[in-house]
């Protein structure tokens, strides 16, 4: 079995060994341009076209990260560059999911217990205590309610919130109502104090962030941005902070990343900017995904993890 490899930022050498550890009886390269020798399996990010195309006697292609979107967008421009009928499969969770959960955990305490007023506080040497929030005013709302968007949910039911999620079909997670469809999106909207967006970036749901969206939350409202930055129309986010109608916000996707210097997002005082590390990939437990997904393939079995290219996640 051969498989190819091309990342633009991995350790390549970690993931050629690794994999090979992997799968023993298997080849294991990094893709040059113009290698045309044959491969049943490429592990890609950002591939270029010509790594792909015309490769008809792949097996499958894996993403090396969550989201496809990057990938689907270059195969909109370059239909030939995934031979018709090759899957595409994603990592799903793969040690990204507890990384989302720390992250958004860590922030929904920190707005629930006013550590950002009280940071505000501090900055006028004031020692005034505030008013605690009750959990029944601090509903969160998952947008999206996938593999990374279900944990987060259950894990934020777990701290005794009221919690619920939206997303395509109705889902089943332990302590969370669900809603489902453009027709029940205005119902989760209402009432929901902590927005988290975990959706794939796709033609449905890109700018949904907006402020048509933003007016429908509950007054004083938070937003957390874990999945892609094209999700929020920023200006609209700068304008329901500007109305009070959205108290604040942490951002970790952005629509142009890096973060450009003269974003007004960078000096807001109420929005919390990371780069882009909600939850990277683990090589260990990629490779270990991988490995077992490819087996199951030579099994002949169907695997979990394959994108639809049909709705574009
Ligand atoms: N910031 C970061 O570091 C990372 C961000 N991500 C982002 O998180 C996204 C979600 O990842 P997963 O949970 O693994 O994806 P997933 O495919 O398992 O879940 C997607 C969810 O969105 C819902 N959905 C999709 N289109 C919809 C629509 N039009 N209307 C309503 N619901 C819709 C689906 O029903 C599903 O519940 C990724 O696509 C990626 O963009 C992923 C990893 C790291
Ligand atoms: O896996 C993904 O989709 C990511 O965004 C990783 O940072």
């Amino acid at each position: 079995m051969d498989i190819i490899f091309h990342h633009p930022t991995f350790n390549t050498q970690l993931w050629l060994e690794g994999m090979q550890q992997q799968l023993p009886g298997a080849t294991v390269r990094q893709w040059h341009p113009g290698d045309n020798q044959p491969a049943d399996y490429a592990l890609v990010w950002h591939p270029p076209v010509e790594m792909l195309s015309g490769r008809e006697t792949l097996k499958g292609v894996f993403a090396l990260g969550a989201g496809v979107d990057s990938i689907l967008s270059k195969l909109q421009a370059h239909p030939d560059m995934l031979p018709a009928g090759v899957p595409l499969f994603r990592l799903e969770d793969t040690g990204m999911a507890l990384q989302m959960q720390e992250y958004a955990v860590s922030q929904v305490l920190h707005w629930f217990r006013r550590f950002d007023d009280y940071q505000a506080l501090k900055q006028q040497s004031k020692w005034q205590p505030l008013d605690d929030y009750r959990r029944e005013d601090f509903t969160i709302g998952l947008l999206g309610a996938g593999v990374l968007g279900g944990k987060v949910a259950e894990s934020l039911a777990a701290w005794g919130f009221p919690v619920r999620c939206w997303s395509r079909s109705k889902k089943e997670y332990p302590g969370v109502t669900s809603f489902a469809g453009t027709e029940q999106l205005g119902d989760f909207l209402k009432g929901t104090r902590v927005l988290i967006n975990l959706l794939p970036n796709t033609p449905q749901t890109v700018g949904i962030i907006n402020s048509q969206l933003l007016n429908q939350l509950a007054d004083e409202a938070f937003v957390m941005n874990l999945a892609r930055g094209v999700h929020l129309v920023e200006s609209d986010l700068l304008a329901a902070l500007e109305s009070g109608k959205v108290k604040g916000a942490m951002l970790d996707v952005f629509a142009k990343e890096p973060l450009p210097m003269e974003s007004p997002l960078w000096k807001h005082p109420r929005i919390a900017i990371t780069p882009h590390l909600a939850a990277v990939t683990r090589p260990q437990e990629a490779m270990e995904y991988i490995a077992k997904t490819i087996r199951q393939i030579e099994n002949g079995e169907s695997p979990s993890g394959q994108v639809s290219l049909h709705h574009g996640y």
